[in-house]
């Protein structure tokens, strides 16, 4: 008995090492620098100006890329390659912007390869950096993450995508088609230990040799790059055809991200003796309180239907039966953040709610505030995100000769 009583502590005591350890991976190991290239004239754009100015959906097109690093907690530090002579500009984008995280503007050169070869003597760090291309606004949080982890384990790696088109070789007369199935369209970023892509772009230095990308460098002295599949939506802007792409894909990306949904609530409990008197998480002394199968927080329960609405999820008693034994004097706290997952599983989050509790008695006023905060942090909400009222019905109907408390809610919810 003791025996298997310390196998199993070993086992815990096991586990919880394991995350206590991939805990520690993502908080502390997994910070990149970026070095994001602006110094091109887009040419290819045959717009007479450098296609980082471009004008996509009312924002330049390199902030769309730069705002993506921004927000990315994972991102520490962004170096901008920029062409000098354009730098007092790109300066004024980035105080107009307020993109916090650019530790330096740094001189281009002639080629891509120069502009990333200045990048890297300007960042030296331990970190993994990424290489990236400021026309390619389009790259998702989750694949840098997958791109930074890879690099980490594997000391090189790029995000790429299967090609879908039959790719032909043409040398002089002579056609030929190559294997599809082993072949791959690279993008941005590409991410490396700093040392590996550092050596990689001295020695492509030191012999003359010029890549289109830079994982190419690193192939090229034999050493590992592992792919990590992208999405095609990850697309460089180079000609003409591409911005309409890129102004189509921003406009569906904000009608997508302006998505509402609302969701309305109503309960009601009864009070009565011998029961505690629990509003909004809140204890509030009485001489009766809320009958019910759980602590029959009225207000919480309608939080959570007024939720379950917006998501199309029924309402809280087809979640927590009140004939299940498991929600017998349950805290209704525990059971909306149950509710607020779930709505956070739908990639919501709380544009506002207001609730009104209708009640004869107690007085409300005193924990209007500690309900609000409560409301606010088990919906992970800012409090002014958060109203909450109360009304009697002058000594009419069941809440007027305070035979029990009724609440309502109207809550809306937002794409995060
Ligand atoms: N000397 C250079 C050339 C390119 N780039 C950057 O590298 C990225 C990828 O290059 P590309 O799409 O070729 O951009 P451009 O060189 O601007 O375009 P083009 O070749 O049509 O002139 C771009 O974000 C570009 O600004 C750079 O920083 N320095
Ligand atoms: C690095 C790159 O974006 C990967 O697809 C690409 O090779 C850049 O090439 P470009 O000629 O500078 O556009």
């Amino acid at each position: 008995m003791i025996t298997n009583q310390l196998v199993i502590a070993f086992v815990l005591l096991k586990l919880y090492r394991h995350k206590e350890t991939s805990f520690e991976k993502a908080v502390h190991n997994m910070n990149y620098q970026v070095i994001v290239l602006a110094a091109g004239l887009g040419k290819r754009m045959k717009t007479g100006m450098n296609k980082q100015f471009l004008q996509l959906y009312s924002k330049p097109l390199v902030i769309h890329t730069l705002e993506v690093f921004e927000k990315d907690s994972w991102c520490t530090d962004i170096y901008l390659v920029v062409n000098p002579k354009e730098k007092k500009d790109m300066e004024a984008l980035v105080d107009e912007y307020q993109l916090a995280k650019i530790t330096k503007l740094v001189d281009g050169g002639a080629e891509r390869q120069d502009s990333v070869n200045n990048g890297l003597m300007a960042c030296q760090t331990e970190d993994i950096v990424l290489i990236h291309d400021g026309a390619r606004p389009f790259v998702a949080e989750e694949a840098i993450h997958q791109l930074v982890e890879s690099a980490a384990e594997k000391g090189a790696g790029l995000l790429a995508v299967p090609v879908t088109d039959t790719v032909k070789k043409k040398e002089g007369e002579l056609l030929e088609t190559l294997d599809r199935k082993s072949l791959w369209a690279a993008q941005t970023p590409q991410g490396f230990q700093y040392q590996k892509i550092k050596q990689a772009h001295d020695q492509a230095g030191r012999e003359g040799y010029r890549g289109t990308d830079d994982a190419s460098l690193v192939e090229r002295l034999g050493e590992h790059v592992e792919i990590v599949q992208g999405s095609y939506d990850n697309f460089k802007l180079t000609t003409p055809e591409d911005i309409k792409k890129a102004e189509n894909l921003l406009r569906e990306r904000e009608e997508s991200r302006l998505q509402m949904k609302v969701g309305t609530g109503y309960d009601v409990h009864q009070l009565v003796d011998g029961r505690p008197c629990i509003i909004g998480g809140v204890t509030i002394p009485y001489e009766k309180g809320l009958l019910g199968h759980s602590d029959a927080d009225v207000l919480l329960h309608t939080v959570a239907d007024a939720c379950l609405g917006a998501i199309g999820k029924g309402d809280i008693g087809t979640h927590f039966p009140d004939t299940e034994a498991a929600f017998k004097d349950a805290d209704s706290k525990v059971l909306l953040k149950e509710v607020w997952n779930l709505v956070k599983n739908h990639g919501l989050q709380l544009g506002n709610i207001d609730c009104t509790i209708i009640a004869q008695a107690p007085k409300m006023s005193p924990y209007i505030e500690p309900i609000k905060e409560n409301v606010a942090e088990i919906l992970e909400a800012d409090p002014s995100q958060v109203n909450i009222k109360a009304t009697t019905t002058e000594k009419l109907g069941f809440t007027g000769r305070k035979e029990g408390i009724a609440a309502q809610a109207t809550v809306l919810l937002q794409n995060k």
